[in-house]
Formats: C-alpha cells, sequence, structure tokens
C-alpha cells in the first residue's frame, strides 16, 4: 500500500477515508440489520409467529426437511463466512476486522440479488475445526459462501464442507473471481487478437483466487507450459529450496524455468494476472511484455499497478482492476449474487462446473450485447460498447441478474443438482426484474449523468450548512461545481466550523449578495422582465437585494450556471414564483408540478403532484404524468404508470373518479408507449393481481412506479406518511416540472444527503 510508485494519497484519499468511517458509522452502525417480514400487531400475530401456531411448521418440518424451504426464510439466506484470514489484499487482519468488508458482501447480495445473508466471523485458524463450526450451521443457511479464507487451507476447507453439505458452498473468492476473471480474458484476447493457446500467461499469487483463476484459465485453452506464478517468494519453479514441500495447488503450476522474480517472468508476457499485493507490477516490466498486452490487476483494495502508471509505459494495453473508480472491474460482484440467486432458486444442493461455466458464457456475452437505455442511463458519459475500455460488464447493469440466474439455473437443472428446477424459464426471468430497481441503485444513473455533465450549480442558500456539507460530496464526488449565493465572511466561518475543506477558486465559486459586479445588470434585465407586472426599477434593484433565489434565477437565465437550487429556507411558492417570473415553462408546458421519489427497501415510487396544483384538470394530470415520466427515465426506470383514486375502474361517479378516468386517458393519447392504467386503488396499483380481478384486460403489468394522486392534499400527505412509515427509506426531490431551465425547490426539512441527490439530477438536467 506504501509503494512510492503508487500515486500520492493526498487530500482525496484522506477525504475518501473519512467519507467511508462515517457511512460506516452514520446514521445506524454498520451496513446491515434484520428485519421481520410478517406482521406482529395482536394477540392472534402473536399466537401465529410464535408459541402456539410456530409449532405447525416446526412438525411439519421434521416429518419433511425440506418444507423449511417454504416455512422458514433458509431459502433465501446465504451465510458469508470468513476466519479473516486473507481479507482482500490486507492479509490477516482477523475475523472482526473483517467484518466491514462481509457486511459488505451482504449488502451487495441484497441489493443485487434480494438475497438475506448472515455475515458469521469466526475465531478459528485450524481448518479442521473450522470446517465442524461452518458444517454445523446447515440447518440455518440455504447457501455458504465462504469469503477471505487464505490459501491453501480454503482448498480444504471448501472442498470438505462441500463433501458433508447439501446446499451449495462456494468459495467467493476462487470460483467468483475465476468466473469474472474467465470472461475478462476471452474478451480481452478476443480484442487483441491472439489465441488463447498461445499466450504466455504472468500470475502474481498463487493463493486462493490466483489458483481457481488458473484452472478456470487452462480450462478455456491456456497452455499450462505458458503459465509462469509467481508468489511471496519469488518464481514457483522446480529448483527453489521449498519445491519439494509446495502445496498441491502451487505444485500444479510448478515451472522448469531460469525465471526468478517477477521482473524476469514478465518479458514478453502476453496477460498479466495479478491477485497479490498493491504494486508489486512496475511500469518497467510492463514495458518488456509483449505488443497489445492484458493486464488484470486484480489485488484490492490497491491493485498491483495502477491504470496511469501502465499508460506512462504502453498504450496498447488492455487494463482492469478489481476497483470501481477505473474501467474494467474485474471484481467477483459481478458473479456471487446472481449465481446464488440461480442455485437458491432451483434449489441446488451444489454449485457444479456446469455452473459456474454458464456464469463465465453469460458475463462474457453481455459485454458484447446491445446496451438497453436503462445501462445507459446507468452509465451516461461513458462509453458502453464493447473494446478495450469494457470488457466486461459494469456492476450496475441490470442485465446481470436477469441473464446469470436463468442460465445458472439451467445449468443446475442439467447437471442434476436442482432440486425443484423451474419449469418456465421466461417466467422465471420475468420474476427477477423486481430486484433491478431498488434503493441504492436509483440515484447511480443521476449521479453518472451529473458526473459526466460537471454542471455549475447555484446554491441559493448558501449560507445554509446543509448546502456547504452538500457542496463539500458534490466537490469530492465530482458531481458538479457548486456556486453558493452568501456573504463571504459569513460562509468562510461556517466552512471552518463544520471542518470541511471547501476552497473558494479551486472547489466552488462565491456570489456576495451585498457587492456582485453583475448587480447592475441583474435589475435592470429583471425591470424589463417585470415592468409590465408593476416592478419599477427600485423595486427591481429591492428584489435582488432581498431574495437570493431571485439573484440564482437571473444568473442561471443569463447563463453564469447550469442550473439553481432553492428552498432550504422559506415557503415553497415564494420560491416558485421567482422562478416562474424569471425562468418560465418550458417550451409546450402549460404548467409547473412536481414528483417526489421514494426510495423504499422494496421498490421506488414516484408521487405527484406534491406540491405545486391543488386541483389539478384532466388534463394537466396527463401532462404532469408525461413530464415525470421523463423524470423517471433520468434515473434509468422504465415507467409504469397509474392514476389512483378512490374509485376502481368506474366504481365510483363522483367527478374527482372521472376527472382521474379522464385524466389516464388522455395521458394514454399523449404517451401511447408508457404502460399505464387507471382509474385505480393505491393498492391495485401496486398489485397486478388485484388490478387484473376487477378488470382482467387492464393495460399495466406488474407494479406502477408512478403514482399520479387526485390533488395537492393526497399527493402531499400520502408523500409523508410514506417518508415516515417505508423503514429508512430515502426521500429525492421534490423534482420541479416545466421549468424552461433545470430548477429544483428544496424544502426547509431537507436534509444534506438530499441536497446531495437533487444537487446530481439538477446537475444532470442541465444542458
Ligand atoms: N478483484 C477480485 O474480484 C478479487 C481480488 N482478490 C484479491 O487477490 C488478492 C489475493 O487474495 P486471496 O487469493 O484471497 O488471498 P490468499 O491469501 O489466498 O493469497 C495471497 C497470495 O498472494 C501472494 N503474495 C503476497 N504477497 C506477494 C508478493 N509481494 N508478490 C507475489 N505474490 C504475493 C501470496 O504468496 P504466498 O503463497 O507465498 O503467501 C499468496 O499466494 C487480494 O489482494 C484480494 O483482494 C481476491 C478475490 C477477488
Ligand atoms: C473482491 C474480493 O472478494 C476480494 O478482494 O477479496
Ligand atoms: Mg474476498
Amino acid at each position: 500500500m506504501h509503494d512510492d510508485t503508487l500515486p500520492q494519497a493526498g487530500a482525496a484519499e484522506a477525504a475518501l477515508r473519512e467519507a467511508a468511517l462515517d457511512y460506516h458509522r452514520l446514521p445506524s452502525r454498520g451496513k446491515i440489520a434484520v428485519t421481520p417480514t410478517k406482521a406482529l400487531a395482536n394477540q392472534r400475530d402473536l399466537s401465529l409467529a410464535y408459541s402456539p401456531g410456530v409449532a405447525y411448521p416446526c412438525l411439519a418440518i421434521e416429518a419433511d426437511p425440506n418444507c423449511a424451504a417454504e416455512y422458514t426464510s433458509r431459502g433465501n439466506l446465504v451465510g458469508v463466512v470468513t476466519n479473516g484470514t486473507a481479507v482482500l489484499g490486507l492479509g490477516d487482519i482477523g475475523p472482526l476486522a473483517a467484518k466491514p468488508v462481509m457486511e459488505g458482501k451482504g449488502c451487495l447480495f441484497k441489493k443485487f440479488a434480494g438475497i438475506d445473508v448472515f455475515d458469521i466471523e469466526l475465531n478459528e485458524k485450524d481448518p479442521d475445526k473450522l470446517v465442524e463450526h461452518i458444517a454445523a450451521l446447515e440447518p440455518t443457511l440455504g447457501g455458504i459462501n465462504l469469503e477471505d479464507i487464505k490459501a491453501p487451507e480454503c482448498f480444504y476447507v471448501e472442498r470438505k464442507l462441500k463433501e458433508r453439505l447439501s446446499i451449495p458452498v462456494f468459495h467467493d473468492d476462487q470460483h467468483g473471481t475465476a468466473i469474472i476473471s474467465g470472461a475478462a480474458l476471452l474478451n480481452a484476447l478476443e480484442l487483441v487478437g491472439k489465441p488463447i493457446g498461445a499466450i504466455k500467461l504472468v500470475v502474481s499469487g498463487a493463493g486462493a483466487a490466483a489458483i481457481a483463476c488458473l484452472d478456470v484459465m487452462v480450462g478455456l485453452g491456456v497452455k499450462r507450459e505458458h503459465i509462469y506464478v509467481i508468489d511471496s517468494k519469488g518464481v514457483i519453479q522446480s529448483e527453489r529450496a521449498d519445491a519439494a514441500k509446495l502445496d498441491e495447488s502451487k505444485q500444479r503450476y510448478c515451472q522448469q524455468t531460469p525465471a526468478r522474480t517477477l521482473a524476469d517472468a514478465m518479458h514478453g508476457a502476453d496477460v498479466f494476472l495479478g491477485c497479490s499485493a498493491a504494486g508489486v507490477l512496475k511500469p518497467e516490466m510492463v514495458a518488456t511484455m509483449a505488443a497489445r498486452p492484458v493486464i488484470l490487476a486484480l489485488a484490492n483494495p490497491e491493485p498491483e499497478i495502477r491504470p496511469e502508471l501502465v499508460k506512462q509505459v504502453r498504450d496498447d494495453a488492455i487494463m482492469a482492476t478489481g476497483r470501481s473508480d477505473y474501467p474494467n472491474q474485474v471484481n467477483n460482484v459481478l458473479c456471487f449474487p446472481y449465481i446464488f440467486r440461480g442455485a437458491l432458486d432451483c434449489g441446488a444442493t451444489r454449485i457444479t462446473e456446469e455452473m459456474k461455466l454458464a456464469c463465465v458464457r453469460e458475463i462474457a456475452a453481455l459485454a458484447k450485447a446491445e446496451i438497453s437505455d436503462e445501462v445507459a442511463a446507468a452509465y451516461a458519459g461513458q462509453e458502453l460498447h464493447f473494446g478495450p475500455e469494457y470488457i466486461i460488464p459494469k456492476p450496475f447493469d441490470a442485465r446481470l441478474i436477469l441473464r446469470i440466474a436463468p442460465a445458472v439455473a439451467e445449468a443446475a437443472a442439467a447437471s442434476g443438482v436442482a432440486t425443484r428446477p423451474i419449469k418456465d424459464l421466461e417466467a422465471y426471468r420475468q420474476s427477477l426484474s423486481r430486484f433491478v430497481y431498488q434503493t441504492g441503485l436509483v440515484m447511480r444513473p443521476v449521479f453518472a449523468a451529473a458526473k459526466a455533465r460537471k454542471g455549475r450549480v447555484i446554491y441559493a442558500e448558501g449560507e445554509d450548512e446543509r448546502a456547504l456539507r452538500a457542496a463539500q460530496v458534490v466537490v469530492d464526488e465530482g458531481l458538479a461545481r457548486p456556486i453558493l449565493i452568501g456573504r463571504p465572511a459569513v460562509i468562510a466561518q461556517r466552512i471552518a466550523r463544520a471542518g470541511l475543506r471547501l476552497e473558494v477558486g479551486r472547489d466552488i465559486e462565491l456570489v456576495n449578495p451585498e457587492d456582485d459586479a453583475r448587480y447592475r445588470e441583474c435589475w435592470e434585465d429583471y425591470q424589463r422582465l417585470m415592468g409590465r407586472e408593476g416592478v419599477t426599477p427600485s423595486m427591481a434593484k429591492a428584489a435582488l437585494r432581498r431574495s437570493h433565489t431571485l439573484i440564482g434565477s437571473m444568473l442561471l437565465r443569463r447563463g453564469d450556471a447550469d442550473a439553481l437550487l432553492c428552498g432550504l429556507v422559506g415557503r415553497f411558492e415564494q420560491h416558485l414564483d421567482h422562478v416562474r417570473d424569471v425562468i418560465g415553462l418550458r417550451e409546450g408546458a402549460h404548467c409547473f408540478a412536481t414528483v417526489n421519489a421514494l426510495l423504499l427497501d422494496e421498490r421506488t415510487l414516484f408521487l405527484a403532484d406534491t406540491f405545486v396544483n391543488e386541483e389539478p384538470s384532466a388534463e394537466q394530470l396527463a401532462e404532469i404524468a408525461a413530464m415525470a415520466v421523463d423524470e423517471l427515465r433520468r434515473f434509468g426506470i422504465p415507467p409504469k404508470v397509474a392514476f389512483v383514486s378512490h374509485s376502481m375502474f368506474g366504481s365510483s361517479t363522483r367527478p374527482s373518479a372521472k376527472r382521474m378516468r379522464e385524466a389516464a386517458k388522455r395521458f394514454k393519447a399523449l404517451r401511447p408507449g408508457v404502460a399505464c392504467d387507471g382509474e385505480m386503488h393505491g393498492d391495485a396499483a401496486l398489485s397486478e393481481e388485484i388490478r387484473r380481478n376487477f378488470l382482467p384486460e387492464t393495460t399495466l403489468s406488474g407494479e406502477a412506479n408512478l403514482l399520479l394522486l387526485p390533488n395537492l392534499d393526497a399527493a402531499n400527505i400520502l408523500f409523508n406518511v410514506l417518508k415516515m412509515t417505508g423503514g429508512h427509506g430515502v426521500t429525492v426531490g421534490p423534482v420541479l416540472l416545466g421549468a424552461a431551465q433545470p430548477v429544483h425547490i428544496l424544502t426547509p426539512s431537507s436534509t444534506v444527503r438530499r441536497v446531495v441527490n437533487m444537487t446530481a439530477l439538477a446537475a444532470a438536467g442541465a444542458r
């Protein structure tokens, strides 16, 4: 980690450390929690959940153990088990220090594939005892993901567990890494036009990950005699003093060669694979590689070499790391959530070679497949066409689960290990889309678009500590260039008090409302704009002194910024008045409106109109829905629109029911390609079953994600109630619809996180 050829750590590293520690500590400790899935609200629930009712599923399972998959959460529960002996590239830091990584794997299992995880850190180094402890967990778990257990013990532990248990056991560092690097190798070689049987492969590391990668690569066609492996003592070769005592896994790759060091072995290498330690590959070694080399530097968190160092000596290399901040992230996160999803769903008793190969095939093919709109949105501004900077899919590619899990389930059935083979794979594939658009992944496309544009975003309430803290995150993340309106001395004092690192000029721009060279031009422009609304020059001057939102709007209008955020203080309507006067409606829009997003645990819901139109007409509702649909697309979410009401498909003839019915009709005419139905009850909007019971030919499938409410009260009340009841749901909004330029009016209750999210949204909308 502290190699002098690595880029300087500096302030960015310090900021990352601080942000990572805060992320783990706040607002709750750690990253995961256990949540009940059944109601426990009254005496009856209690007698069903616990004594006496609980005895019935117990007895059913005693009579038929297969029932456990039916009556308990075991079938969706994976144990991420470690003893902390090879934690990332940090080494043997022990089981307690490994816990953040295991919780992290738990988060990824849950977010990417809906799988629950118990992270289990065992204080045990003896392989036999480790096997005993883990095997004893079989009744608890539907699968076991071994993690960060060092080689060679990990090989023994996994083999013994596989022999004993009838649930899938998968050592992620071996097989997850091997699957993804196998796919990356195939695709990279296709790009450089080298046949796999002819390549010289040099591998740094001979542990869990490296050996498993090698086994898969040999299976894919790499010749054993073309492989050179280096461990902490040098090249693994027959004349080494410890050659005879090497573990069997290393013996398999022992060479007869004069090469003794990594530098020796690298001469003429076509491919470098690193599963070892930070910074061991030096630029001068890369310089000696063959033409069009492939470098997979997978050590985490610091790779064997950074891409910028490779670039200094080669412009013909294909480069991948295990990190998310460079192109080509070769990381087992692309595999383990989905291989377990497929395995659990078909009741696989083990993970077979066929299942692993299905993963390699799907991952490799996905990088070459057409990009969907959603993936393009998630990675806006990045080149996602198969090529040197895109040899494997990205972790946020929604297609990973849709393609890998069914392929794994199919392979499990073909290799005879599926106890519940999936009969209708297409229906299964469809059902997997429920995992795709979940909390946490939702802001991703917006952040990507913001980063690509790096717009200048004005914070009207630049003195507010939330704006300052948000600006710090925005600068650190490279989401936008903040422009803060406020008195410089006050801002400087508050930056210092909050311990922020913002520097005027370098990170942020200031607009001093008491002294800005543009003041005269701004008030003159404003007066010209509002002259026929009774605004005199002295009123214009005073208004520009008084309202920071007005200043921000004028600067945005002049093109001195790309987007504006206001509303941290004061009433929504006051801010909207300025936006209406200065920015106005965008072409074709007839009204302003707002949509709020609720990122709940199980779903993301957008509600409109939460802040502007008190009793919108059917025509307005249809237009608001159309504008909100465009926002959903910005999140990469395919919109499903429901016009909700107290009425269900004509069950009421009250005016508001008729209005919602008419609105749905108008919306369908306006956006014929968008899934939509109405009017309907709120529960029907979220359940196709309820809808179909009323109207089999409903024009909406699955769950609606955009709800149009009949009036402001209903929308605002529903939003706030859901906000309070939806677990630790995050909200985004209000998103202002209809404005001619990107402006959003926040609310006084906004948190720093909301301000950051809204900054990204505003910057993403910047032209
Ligand atoms: N990107 C990804 O998806 C993944 C990346 N990894 C990374 O791979 C690395 C190894 O993990 P894992 O296999 O689980 O750990 P192991 O402890 O099982 O293996 C580590 C290996 O690295 C070797 N090694 C240590 N230092 C050096 C050195 N200076 N030069 C050459 N070899 C060295 C060790 O040698 P010796 O045998 O002599 O002790 C050992 O063979 C970690 O950095 C980890 O983060 C792992 C899994 C997935
Ligand atoms: C990614 C991973 O599992 C590791 O680096 O250990
Ligand atoms: Mg690992």
